[in-house]
């Protein structure tokens, strides 16, 4: 559904995007992660036909965003990360407005109803709560009843019920057979939300998989803590298959290492007879495998 071919965009000396490759599959949710200033809205501009590459290629359905960008436009729909509307523009006006500009707009009313806008027809732009602003958002994004749709930091400043409604939201446009590339820095959300993501640091693809793959990246480990119990010494607990260290802090005993390490931990304890108390197995987040592909420290 779109492909971006090694694409390149500088702001005078300053690289946005240099070299930036990936391809979206039609029906899935691509997220593009990663820290500030990173190169993701000029990536999805760019896909957009807003910008032009200084040297790439970029396709939507097949189609070049700058030459056939009235093409595109058709196939395309795109919130921006810095939307805003006139504070007095009532929510019907904004729909009605936007709906004009296409030859066969879907209905706005129909649409209003489906993200739950439908009692706010007449409230204005500067009235709406932040997640009512970002559902009119979406609406506009879907009125030119688009194949794909580009989400950019939808969720930025919401609260975290605004942000889970604005998840499903997402999952049911998806749902309608569109398209979405969505740029976020939220872990949880990429997390949530993607089949795939192409994390991006400093103008560049450092990788790209499904969240689980990702995780499966990430150098930091599974690891096992529990509260210290003299019968497990430190000596038997960095001998078990696989484990990389054992530390304890405040009373507490942490063990690295990895899936096996916690099955022998389990088959220790069966066979010393010890009874640990706030045993907790932590996996390896998203977060870790974007800490290791960014370098980032947000
Ligand atoms: N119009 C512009 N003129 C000059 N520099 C720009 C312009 N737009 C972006 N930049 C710079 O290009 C780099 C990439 O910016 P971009 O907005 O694409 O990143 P981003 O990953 O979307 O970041 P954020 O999450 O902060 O929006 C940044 O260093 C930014 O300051």
């Amino acid at each position: 559904m779109i492909e971006v071919q090694d694409l390149h965009k500088s702001y005078g000396e300053r690289k946005a995007a240099d070299g930036v490759t990936f391809a979206v599959e039609e029906g899935e949710i691509f997220g593009i992660l990663g820290p500030n200033g990173a190169g993701k809205t000029t990536t999805v501009e760019c896909v957009a036909g807003l910008r032009a590459a200084d040297s790439g290629t970029l396709r939507v359905g097949g189609l070049d965003p700058v030459a056939q960008h009235t093409e595109v436009t058709r196939l395309l729909g795109v919130q921006l990360q810095q939307s805003a509307l006139q504070p007095k523009l009532t929510v019907r006006e904004a729909l009605e407005l936007y709906a004009s500009f296409y030859e066969r707009p879907a209905d706005w009313r129909d649409l209003a109803g489906q993200l739950g806008l439908d009692d706010q027809l007449d409230t204005r732009f500067g009235k709406l709560s932040g997640g009512r602003q970002q559902r009119l958002f979406i609406a506009l994004a879907l009125l030119g009843n688009p194949r794909a749709v580009i989400l950019d930091e939808l969720t930025t400043g919401l609260d975290p019920r605004g942000r889970r409604d604005t998840w499903d939201l997402v999952e049911s446009v998806r749902d309608r057979g569109v398209t979405v590339l969505l740029v976020t820095h939220f872990m949880e959300e990429a997390q949530r939300l993607c089949d795939r993501i192409a994390v991006i640091d400093r103008g560049r693809v450092t990788a790209l998989d499904t969240p689980a793959g990702l995780i499966g990246r990430a150098t930091a480990a599974t690891s096992v803590s529990f509260e210290t119990d003299p019968r497990l010494g430190h000596g038997e607990l960095t001998t078990l298959p696989g484990a990389t260290g054992a530390e304890t802090h405040d009373g507490r005993t942490t063990v690295t290492g990895t899936d096996a390490t916690v099955n022998a931990f389990v088959q220790l304890l069966a066979r010393t007879g010890a009874t640990v108390r706030g045993l907790r197995v932590t996996d390896a987040t998203l977060d870790d495998a974007y800490l290791d592909l960014t370098g980032a420290d947000q």
